[in-house]
């Protein structure tokens, strides 16, 4: 799924309207009937009791695409359009990806659906059920996989297009589902409207919600005669049809006297932090308490850079347009949002892809596809330990040899044929033993620190590994910059670079250190901001922005960690994902993830591949891990390596 800027968006707008000739009207209409329909769905899940959006305390309920509906509960995760994630409970691991996929994570289910119109069934207790492709059904019960247009898989395996057929109905009549509600009755919904096309949206959805019989309101934040263009259409049109409005410094407005409040004050044409009625009436609707949907994004976020103006909606459904705003990513903007539903209206998906838009979600489709990446880590039946590669990690001091243990668990459960730990030989008596699948290489380290002289034993050993990590629990050791450039220009091998080392890094002037090898640099916002020159709030500010200048400018692979890692290749694409749990914030976590990333280059794949798909697995482990605790407060490194 592609992630765009306002001024991505902006053209894409244009070049839909203006090559393809396309009203602008028309969008505006299927935005505002976009709305509409996730606003029903709301009131149709209240009125059912069900509730939705909000996660259970353990859950990690998460849904991204056009129609993607997150239930609540556990574990469910829905992206692309036309997704809609079911209900998992605290166990299940119900996943689904794709345009039209639907994921219902039976209890204790582990169903995962991938694909345009995969249905991905519901799992029974011990159930991996699995649908891949357009329109696989995976039926109900355990172990169940599907993969093919229209197959549809029951306990079996089924792999046709096409599949068994499902009875054609006779005759039947239908009304538009997405637009009805049964019972609207105690329905009241205010659309706070600006002045520009995201109040136009606003007023094409209250049209809609009107004629499903819930009652409207809309609020003005400006003059309604200041309105212009499409926007002043819909005004119009709203008018005729009798909605009542109210324009807000003018008339009383109650904001709290409704049942949920529509924000179409500012989207992507917003500059800056709200100001005077529509600052007004942000603080008013936070305040209110009532349920919020907002149109394409929070109004007061940056659509850009996820910063939240003062004030910012505080919404629960975010319901974007056409393309994810990199803003509905990025933090603060990312927890503004809620649940965030991307929706087409009209304009072709196929513009960003031919534009270049460098930064895309990191799902499996995109691992997939745009990465080239074989998720299902198959392997071969011929295969040996040699055939899985071999890691060499240079890491642990004597005060935190555990950060080295941890990284060296890490790359072996990432599935590598070996690894090889070298570390200074005082520490040997004291690990042997605590993981005995893994390799020692003892350096010479006296005191059990590292030293600059231990450079060429490092090379050495790397002479006959396939990728070399280097930094966890390392320490700082005088000499500690030529011994890096050392191990920078002359391991004949991809690099990573983590923790101590990131800071050697950013004390040298590494630009003119010369390399053929791909290095991997993955650096925490306080480690990024000491190798940028700049603080971790301004890191922070922009996550994306500055993954991808940083990684163009010094020719690395850079893995921005923290929560929704961005992932920046030199080459200028971005990759952000969305995959772990805030119970991950625990010491030795981010020496699991360079193990992992480290297991996966020892077996072949390239740095790119390697660094996004080890982030993806890093935080589906970490999901895992905190779903088998009482309290996620309680994960710790550890946990992650297990889970893997
Ligand atoms: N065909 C299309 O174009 C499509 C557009 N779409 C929709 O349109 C949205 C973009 O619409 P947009 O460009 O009209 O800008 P929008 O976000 O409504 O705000 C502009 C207005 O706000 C005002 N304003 C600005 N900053 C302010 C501040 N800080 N505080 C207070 N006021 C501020 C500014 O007033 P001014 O400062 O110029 O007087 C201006 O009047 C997009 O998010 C999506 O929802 C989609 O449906 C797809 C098709
Ligand atoms: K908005």
């Amino acid at each position: 799924m592609d992630v765009v800027t306002a001024e991505e968006m902006r053209a894409f707008d244009r070049e839909t309207i203006e090559r393809l000739g396309i009203p602008a009207i028309a969008l505006m209409e299927n935005a505002g009937r976009a709305i509409a329909e996730e606003v029903i769905a709301l009131c149709r899940r209240r009125g059912a009791g069900a509730g939705g959006g909000t996660g259970s305390a353990d859950a990690a309920g998460r849904s991204y695409g056009a129609g993607a509906l997150g239930g609540a509960g556990g574990g469910t995760q829905s992206y692309g359009a036309g997704a809609v994630g079911g209900t998992g409970s605290a166990d299940a691991e119900g996943r689904s990806y794709g345009a039209g996929a639907v994921g219902v994570g039976g209890v204790g289910g582990g169903m995962q659906s991938y694909g345009a119109g995969a249905v991905g069934g519901i799992g029974s207790a011990d159930a991996a059920g699995r649908s891949y492709g357009a329109g696989a059904v995976g039926g109900v019960g355990g172990g169940m996989q599907s993969y093919g247009a229209g197959a549809m898989g029951g306990g079996t395996q089924s792999y046709a297009a096409g599949g068994p057929a499902i009875q054609p109905p006779g005759f039947s009549v239908s009304a538009d589902p997405a637009l009805t509600l049964t019972a609207a009755g105690g329905e009241h919904w205010l659309v706070l409207a600006g002045k520009g096309n995201n109040g136009g949206d606003g007023l094409a959805a209250a049209r809609h919600l009107r004629e499903a019989g819930i009652a409207v309101t809309l609020v003005y934040a400006a003059a309604p005669e200041s309105l212009a263009g499409e926007a002043a259409l819909q005004r119009d049109a709203a008018a005729a049809m009798g909605i009542p409005a109210v324009v807000y410094g003018r008339d009383a407005v109650d904001l709290a006297a409704c049942s949920g409040i529509i924000d179409a004050l500012l989207g992507t044409g917003s500059a800056g932090a709200p100001r005077g009625a529509y600052a007004e009436l942000i603080a008013a609707a936070n305040a209110s308490g009532r349920l919020i949907v907002s149109a394409d994004i929070p109004s007061g976020l940056d659509a850009d850079t996820g910063e939240t103006h003062e004030p910012c909606i505080h919404a629960s459904v975010t319901v974007c347009l056409a393309f994810l705003k990199r803003g509905l990513l990025q933090y603060p903007g990312a927890g503004a949002a809620g649940q965030v539903v991307v929706r087409s209206i009209g304009i072709p998906a196929a513009l960003a892809r031919e534009s270049g838009v460098p930064v895309s979600l990191l799902t499996p489709e995109v691992l997939r596809t745009r990465l080239q990446v074989d998720v299902s880590r198959r392997r071969s039946p011929e295969g040996h330990k040699g055939t899985y590669g071999h890691v060499l990690l240079a890491a642990g001091s004597l005060r935190m040899s555990g950060a080295g243990l941890l990284c060296a668990r890490a790359a072996l459960r990432a599935g590598c044929g070996l690894v090889t730990w070298a570390l200074p030989d005082k520490l040997l008596p004291y690990v042997i033993g605590c993981a005995p699948e893994l390799m020692l290489a003892p350096v010479s380290g006296g005191d059990g620190e590292w030293n600059a002289g231990t450079a060429a034993e490092v090379l050495q050993l790397s002479g006959s590994r396939d990728c070399m990590a280097v930094g966890p629990g390392l320490g700082r050791f005088e000499g500690d910059t030529d011994w890096l450039r050392r191990l920078w220009e002359e391991t004949d091998s991809p690099l990573i670079i983590d923790a101590d080392a990131l800071n050697i890094l950013a004390d040298a002037d590494y630009g003119s250190w010369s390399r053929r090898h791909p290095v991997i640099l993955t650096p925490h916002p306080g480690e990024m901001a000491r190798l940028a020159g700049t603080s971790t709030a301004q890191v922070q500010r922009d996550r994306i922005g500055l993954a991808l200048s940083y990684a163009a400018a010094h020719g690395v692979i850079l893995v921005l960690k923290g929560a929704h890692t961005v992932i920046a290749t030199p080459e200028g694409q971005a990759y952000v994902n969305i995959t772990g749990h805030p119970g991950m914030g625990t010491g030795g976590a981010g020496d699991v993830l360079t193990g992992i990333i480290s297991g996966l280059l020892a077996q072949g794949l390239d740095a790119a591949q390697a660094a996004a798909f080890g982030v993806y697995l890093h935080g589906l482990a970490g999901e895992r891990a905190a779903r088998k605790r009482d309290n996620p407060a309680a994960l710790i490194a550890g946990d992650i390596i297990e889970a893997l």
